[in-house]
């Protein structure tokens, strides 16, 4: 298992199945395989631009509501590079295969895709930082442990698990988890798992997690 930090540990086992099924979904079996249908990566990579430009919000808003200057850097760097990297790595693969970023930008938004990103959004506007952070944890850290499972995968999507399993995007999850220890830490105290707060941060991640399981669906299916 990945060591991603101590309220990451806490929080995976506490979704459980539903972890397992996330990062074990069929969508992720087939890309690490290479027979994953090129249409399914296309709908995923289209319903995932639009994802990105809600998560960026999401980490803009995590800088709004962090008192901590250490936080207010790392997530506006994150907003940044999703802005500036990940999504311009979207629009590079969608337009050699003739999706322009006009096409891109209109993508209709997939009712799982909306589900999960106004959940976040939703629950950092109500919430504060902390369960800001335990919704967009699964996010990152799930693609940091799908990446270094399946890094050094063959096939027409190698460049894919290379990115998420490479040291970078795996030095940005061991920053993200230590980021987020340190927030529970700082507003909760070193003994933050024994409060009855720990139950309802683990319930945000867990139910993050469950979109997360719902978006691969959407990508398998096309829905
Ligand atoms: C559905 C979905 N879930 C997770 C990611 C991965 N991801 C989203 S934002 C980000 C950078 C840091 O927050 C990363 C790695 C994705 N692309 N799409």
């Amino acid at each position: 298992m990945a060591d991603y930090g101590r309220a990451f540990a806490l929080w995976r086992q506490a979704a459980g199945a539903d972890w397992d099924r996330y990062v074990g979904h069929d969508f992720v079996r087939q890309l690490a395989a290479g027979t994953l249908p090129r249409d399914s990566f296309l709908y995923y990579l289209r319903q995932d631009y639009v994802f990105l430009l809600h998560f960026a919000r999401a980490w803009a808003l995590v800088m709004a509501k962090s008192n901590r200057l250490p936080e207010m850097r790392a997530a506006a760097g994150i907003a940044q590079a999703l802005l500036e990297e990940e999504m311009p790595l979207h629009v590079g693969i969608c337009a050699r295969e003739g999706i322009t970023s006009d096409m891109l930008a209109q993508t209709p938004e997939s009712p799982a895709n909306m589900a999960y990103t106004r959940y976040v959004l939703a629950t950092g506007q109500s919430g504060d930082v902390l369960d800001l952070l335990a919704a967009l944890a699964p996010c990152v850290l799930g693609y940091g442990e799908i990446g270094r499972r399946h890094a050094g995968s063959g096939g027409p999507y190698a460049k894919w698990t290379a990115t998420y399993g490479g040291e970078d995007y795996q030095r940005l999850c061991q920053e993200v988890g230590q980021l987020i220890d340190a927030a529970l830490e700082a507003r909760l105290g070193p003994d933050w798992p024994s409060l009855p707060r720990a139950s309802s941060l683990a319930q945000q991640f867990a139910q993050a997690t469950q979109l997360e399981v719902a978006f691969w669906q959407m990508g398998l299916d096309r829905t």
